[in-house]
């Protein structure tokens, strides 16, 4: 459950009454999500007809000096035609606003709402869509005219490694190996990848679907400026295995790279780069997910994710990765 910040009622009101959207009818928590608060804000609309909306609260991962770039991003591409919600601007036409909340100020942002649910037991069309709505954001970025660097990148992984040392058997003894694989995978990265802004977060949580069509890629608090192969690595350890990572299914992952390719074909030095980018997705989430496995208090609202789900896919990626993206 990720609604970390409180919000009463009447507070409420006088925030949605800062847009131009009609007065606040209800609003509430959305239980999805792990790193920010998000709420369901339904309206009466300008027009008297009713209107939904969602209200993002920023918590501890997003850097308030990012929100330009997060909020300007899904306008940028949503004019470009993408399937991305756009920010809801306030009267002074701020993209976001920070309120004191217990004493702290904390920065939000009001985002339209899309229709769609999220695919707990993806197929191969919906795969191949989500494939296509990725290249169709990958080049509709490139002429986004800010970049940022990727806070999820060698370095913080680095930094996970770190605040994890001598606590992994905490999770399973297995994963003392995390920290020379981490040196392995870094010393390996291809360096001359072509680069655009990615997602960075592309799992089935993180997509709206209508059917087989995408209606909503949302969630770009980790969009970032690198290799756009990078992304379909990601995407792929995300959409193409049984949660626990224990079980591939090659059709998916093949219809994901297909709809990829459908809009923007890789070059063949990407297609090469995917075993070892693969590998470095699957440590990504694997060191995010230890850290917060060791760091959640036992009373948060949150569920933690397990973490070796992820080294499960990094040991597939290791034995067949070559074989695989063939
Ligand atoms: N623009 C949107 N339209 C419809 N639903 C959304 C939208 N943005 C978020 N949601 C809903 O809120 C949930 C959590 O949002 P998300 O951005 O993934 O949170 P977090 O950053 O905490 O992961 C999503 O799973 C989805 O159900
Ligand atoms: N996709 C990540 C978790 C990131 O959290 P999100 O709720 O912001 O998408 C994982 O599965 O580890």
């Amino acid at each position: 459950m990720a609604v970390y910040t409180r919000i009463g009622a009447e507070d409420m009101a006088a925030l949605i009454a800062q847009f131009d959207v009609g007065t606040l009818t209800s609003a509430k928590g959305i239980a999805e999500g792990v790193s920010n608060s998000n709420w369901l804000i339904e309206t009466t609309g300008t027009d008297g007809c009713g209107a939904r909306f969602i209200l993002t609260v920023y918590e501890e991962r997003t850097e308030v000096e990012d929100l330009p770039f997060f909020l300007g991003l899904l306008d940028h591409l949503a004019a470009a035609g993408c399937p991305v919600p756009r920010t809801i601007h306030d009267r002074s036409g701020a993209a976001f606003r920070q309120i004191e909340m217990g004493g702290e100020v904390k920065s939000l942002a009001l985002i339209e709402f899309l229709p769609g649910v999220s695919a707990d037991n993806p197929t191969s069309a919906q795969a191949h869509a989500v494939g296509g709505a990725m290249a169709q954001i990958h080049r509709a970025a490139q002429d986004f005219g800010m970049s940022r660097k990727n806070g999820m990148g060698h370095a913080a992984w680095r930094g996970f490694v770190e605040s994890c040392q001598g606590r992994w058997a905490e999770i399973d003894p297995k994963l003392e190996a995390v920290p020379g694989l981490v040196d392995e995978v870094i010393a390996d990265w291809p360096r001359e990848l072509p680069q655009s802004v990615i997602h960075a977060d592309l799992f089935p949580d993180n997509v709206l679907l209508m059917g087989d069509a995408v209606s909503g890629l949302i969630d770009f608090y980790f969009a970032c400026t690198e290799p756009m192969a990078y992304d379909l690595a990601v995407a792929h350890a995300a959409w193409s295995f049984s949660p626990d990572g224990k079980r591939h299914d090659a059709a998916i992952g093949r219809a994901l790279i297909e709809g990829y390719e459908a809009v923007r074909p890789l070059t063949q030095i990407e297609r090469n780069a995917l075993p070892l980018l693969a590998q470095g997705a699957s440590l990504r989430f694997l060191l995010t997910r230890a850290y917060d496995w060791l760091n959640t208090p036992v009373d948060a609202l949150v569920t933690r994710k397990d973490p070796c789900a992820f080294w499960n896919r990094l040991a597939f990626y290791r034995e067949n990765g070559a074989s695989v993206f063939a």
